[in-house]
């Protein structure tokens, strides 16, 4: 394949799906009032300054509590900002505010990452780059009611172009090193090409089973790349960790050499799939994880470089110059008579910007020797990309949850390192959800699966993986699939496996049999609990969905928000739930999933109240993660048959692999049953193999209520 091609074609793609991000979201927030951006999780109001301190990096922390005046209970209102999020801080525009007077407000706002949230207080923090222009001055000495808005993340777009840039270079100047020809079928991989030995290993985790051993020997083995495969459950991070391991401490040659240590790279599309692995590291091993302070989970925050920096004899300097950073914005803060005002102020500032520069630089010395002195270096793929590693050199790339990576970040960690990386490693499952994508472009952008359809096809659409690619580029020889799983009955395991992993999957020992009824704690045996595949088919167009959302003209305001939902089967679901509750499940271990943002809204409305521990959440936000007992929502049941969202497999797939020992599906076999292949297939199998029950439209409608106390 033309490597100048396909980094080509990619920066045009990813052009497309950055405008689409930005025009989705700029189009939202310019046309939806802030109730309803609040509603959409794009914005939190009526907040007021509380503080300001320095954080790792000389950042601003800026928090932010709600207005008493409008609040009673000090609590934010329920809202979507998440932790890591980019938004703005910004004075919160009045009711009859101009569109002129919007934008100057947005203007004088100052751009930051969720740092912290709290019931009754955000914490932003803001980098000295974007606060360059005194942003976080001017929101705080406003005087005036803020408000947070959540941004399209158009940094993770930069570093993706400026990567795929370096490749169309390489593949400009005709080539690159024996791995990025590997990468693009210029070369055959050498394990393809002569084998390779399977050495006795003497392994770090004993129990691993035999399919995850030969993935790590495969992985050892190969020079250039190797792909695990993982499907649900399989242990893919388990069989990493092994990797990893294996790596960073090689046993000595047969001639009693000592072998010489591999530095690792182990990079993850997400922060959670990079503190996964961060978590289940040896404490002892010397690891470092990057990654922006705000977005890494509290545990994993003692082995990341700002703990480390200053617990380091170079990192106390480092503190002294921000104490005294703290103490001038303290000053520069004070209210009232107190409050530093003219030249001197602009001094002040002036100053605070120096002592950043000064503190910047400290910082950096200290974290190259921090970075320099661990084994495994752990961040997310877009984080490779970060300035206190560009100076490093690897020997291997780890990618967890491959799948999950669109191909351009998977190439951060390759080409933005100091050169030299031979090796990548690449766990993933193409059989589950790849990235979101936003634009529509290519042939590929149809819900199927990722693959090109030949070997030297130049990819037209984002959802192509690089895992998929190098399947299609190289042949399944270049992969070892990790086959026994240990999360699903094997009844609920049966379908997925034979319809998208060859038949291949072992439910183990452990997990086989496993039913609620088998759980460590009290559970009484009812029809419901007993059964490992519950299906309850709506058929007979008794149970219709809507369409939902808000009555906006603007086609990508609608494409946003519209969404789908259907009320009597969401009271089928929660019925289900009450069933399950009541035979004694507890609520922690019951989860309801569905495709439609709608449906979420609408059961969660109907549980909130009388399960609150219960989670409703949409499939694609749950991939990675599992509970005792699942029920879907399908929704869809219309006279035209149309299932939307329900075709794509992988969606599918994920939503029935999240189940441990218990799976309920509700949903019309007739609509979806309609669509042909998979999905038929599937309803087949369902009214074949599991409990089926046909609900009574009466029923569910009489009583119900009073029974489940549900606030409509
Ligand atoms: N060899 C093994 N023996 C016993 N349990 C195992 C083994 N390998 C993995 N597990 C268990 O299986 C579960 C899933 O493992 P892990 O989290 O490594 O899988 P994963 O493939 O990364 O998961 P996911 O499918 O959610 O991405 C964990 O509870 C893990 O402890």
């Amino acid at each position: 394949m033309d490597i100048a091609d396909f980094s080509t074609t990619q920066l045009a793609l990813l052009t497309a799906e950055r405008n689409a991000d930005i025009t989705q979201q700029t189009t939202l927030i310019s046309q939806l009032p802030p109730t309803a951006l609040v509603r959409h999780g794009l914005a939190i109001t009526n907040l007021l300054p509380a503080s300001q301190r320095t954080g790792f990096g000389g950042r601003t922390i800026l928090e932010l509590e709600p207005d008493n005046a409008i609040v009673s209970d000090g609590k934010i209102p329920p809202h979507g900002v998440r932790q890591g999020d980019i938004v703005r801080v910004e004075v919160q525009p009045g009711g009859s505010a101009t569109k002129k007077e919007k934008s100057e407000l947005s203007d004088n706002g100052v751009e930051g990452v969720v740092h912290r949230v709290f019931e009754g207080r955000i914490a932003v923090s803001v980098s000295p780059k974007s606060d360059d222009g005194g942003g976080v001055d001017r929101v705080l000495t406003a005087g005036k009611r803020l408000w947070v808005v959540k941004l399209a993340n158009e940094v993770t777009f930069s570093r993706m172009e400026k990567t795929m840039g370096l490749l169309k270079g390489i593949g400009e100047s005709g080539g690159g090193s024996g791995l990025v020809d590997v990468l693009f079928g210029r070369r055959t991989p050498a394990v393809l090409k002569s084998g390779y030995e399977r050495e006795d290993i003497s392994w770090f985790d004993g129990g691993l089973n035999d399919s995850q051993k030969e993935a790590v020997r495969f992985a050892l083995a190969s020079p250039e790349v190797a792909l695990i495969h993982g499907p649900p459950g399989t242990g893919k991070t388990q069989t990493l960790l092994e990797l990893i391991l294996q790596l960073v401490t090689p046993p000595p040659s047969s001639s009693g050499e000592p072998a010489t240590p591999k530095k690792i790279l182990v990079c993850g599309p997400s922060n959670i799939s990079v503190d996964n692995i961060v978590l289940r590291l040896p404490a002892a091993l010397p690891i470092i994880r990057l990654g922006h302070p705000a977005r890494l989970l509290p545990r994993v925050l003692e082995r990341s470089l700002d703990a480390l920096t200053r617990t380091s004899e170079a990192g106390e300097i480092v503190s002294d110059v921000r104490r005294e950073m703290d103490d001038l914005l303290s000053k520069l803060n004070a209210a009232g008579k107190s409050r530093i005002k003219g030249k001197a102020r602009k001094d002040g500032w002036s100053q605070v910007r120096d002592l950043r520069g000064e503190y910047r630089r400290r910082e950096d010395k200290c974290v190259t020797e921090v970075v320099r002195g661990s084994k495994v270096v752990l961040c997310t793929l877009h984080g490779a990309g970060s300035r206190q590693i560009l100076s490093e050199r690897f020997d291997v790339v780890i990618i967890d949850e491959g799948s999950q990576a669109l191909e351009a970040q998977c190439w951060i960690p390759l080409l933005m390192t100091r050169g030299g990386v031979q090796k990548l490693v690449i766990a993933g499952d193409p059989m589950q959800l790849p990235p979101t994508i936003k634009s529509v472009t290519g042939s590929m952008s149809a819900p199927v699966l990722d693959k090109p359809a030949h070997k030297t096809e130049v990819p037209d659409s984002l959802e192509v993986t690089l895992f998929s690619r190098l399947l299609t580029l190289h042949g399944e020889g270049i992969k070892r699939l990790l086959n026994t799983q240990y999360r699903m009955h094997a009844d609920i395991m049966a379908f997925p496996s034979k319809e998208l992993y060859g038949g291949l999957l072992i439910a183990h020992e452990s997990v086989k049999e496993h039913l609620l009824t088998t759980l460590p704690y009290e559970v009484q045996e009812t029809e419901d609990t007993a059964a490992p595949v519950v299906f309850i088919d709506t058929q007979g167009g008794e149970f219709p969905e809507d369409v939902a959302g808000d009555p906006v003209k603007s086609k990508a305001v609608a494409l946003a928000s519209e969404s789908r939902s259907n009320l009597l089967e969401a009271r089928l679901v929660a019925l289900h739930v009450k069933a399950l509750i009541d035979a004694g499940v507890r609520e922690g271990d019951v989860g309801v999933l569905t495709p439609y943002n709608a449906q979420v809204a609408l059961i969660s409305k109907f549980l909130r109240e009388a399960y609150p521990g219960v989670e409703v959440n949409s499939v694609d936000s749950f991939q990675g993660r599992e509970k005792e007992a699942v029920v879907i929502s399908l929704v869809r049941s219309n006279e035209k048959r149309e299932t939307g969202f329900l075709k794509d497999v992988r969606r599918i797939n994920v939503a029935v692999t999240r189940a441990r020992r218990h799976l309920c599906v509700v949903g019309d076999s007739e609509t979806v049953g309609r669509e042909r292949g998979f999905l038929r297939r599937w309803m087949e199998w369902l009214g074949d193999e599991a409990v089926v029950r046909y609900p009574d439209v009466g029923d569910v409608l009489g009583g119900w209520v009073a029974g489940l106390n549900v606030v409509e």
